[in-house]
């Protein structure tokens, strides 16, 4: 297999990173085929909180660097870049620590898309990524976003939400998010449904696949 190539897509917490991820993969999965890219979502590498109970879960600063195993990750995108399957913990939001049972495999890809709040905050990662998107799309639009997720998907309540977001989702955003738009490449706005920047994206990944 040539060179792995990982594109890396950060950006504020329902900034539409998914969603701009998902689109392409959708869009171009039947023309490229299964081999040609997978997404890893930064998410699915919190940490394992299962020697905490839950009242200790809930204070944790998810919007912070230290929230995430990447060393994990930084194994994993060096095992696709050598061929291997890898096998991805699975996330639970509602109890803030990963499934004990299940793992997704993932096959190895010539294109991997990573997507996640925190991945630019840390050098051995950047290293590993070939192009730096960020979704710049305006805070309050993300929070209004955010509200309507976690509410729907993620099993919380409101004062739950508003005082998360005000304690560190929001301080954390301007430490550590904000600043590592300095890091992308290309700057994305209006969001993950963007139609220019979405084709101009899969475009670059049709040559990269038919390059092989
Ligand atoms: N451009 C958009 N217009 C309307 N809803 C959107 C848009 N982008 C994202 N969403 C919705 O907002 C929520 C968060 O988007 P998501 O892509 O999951 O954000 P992120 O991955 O950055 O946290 C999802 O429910 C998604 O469907
Ligand atoms: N147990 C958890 C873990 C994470 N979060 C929040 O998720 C956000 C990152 O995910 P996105 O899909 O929104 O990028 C992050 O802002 C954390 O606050 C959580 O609430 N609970």
């Amino acid at each position: 297999m040539n060179h792995l190539t990982i594109i890396a897509v950060v950006g504020a917490s329902a900034s539409g990173k998914s969603l701009f991820a998902k689109t392409i993969y959708n869009e171009l999965i039947g023309e490229l085929g299964q081999d040609s890219m997978t997404i890893i979502n930064e998410d699915s590498y919190y940490k394992c909180q299962d020697h905490l109970p839950f009242e200790e879960r809930i204070k944790t600063n998810y919007d912070h660097p230290s929230a995430f195993e990447h060393d994990l990750l930084k194994q994993h995108l060096t095992q696709l870049s050598q061929g291997q399957m890898i096998h991805v913990p699975v996330y639970d939001y509602k109890r803030h620590t990963r499934s004990k049972e299940e793992v997704v495999p993932v096959k190895p890809a010539r294109v991997v898309l990573v997507e996640g709040i925190m991945l630019f905050t840390c050098p051995e990662l950047r290293k590993r990524f070939d192009i730096n998107i960020y979704m710049d799309t305006p805070l309050d639009i993300c929070l209004l976003r955010r509200i309507k997720r976690d509410l729907q998907e993620r099993g919380r309540d409101f004062s739950s939400v508003h005082d998360q977001y005000h304690l560190t989702v929001r301080p954390m955003y301007f430490q550590y998010i904000e600043p590592s738009r300095n890091y992308a490449d290309i700057v994305i706005t209006r969001g993950g449904r963007n139609r220019r920047a979405l084709e101009l994206i899969k475009a670059k990944i049709r040559e990269l696949v038919k390059e092989n």
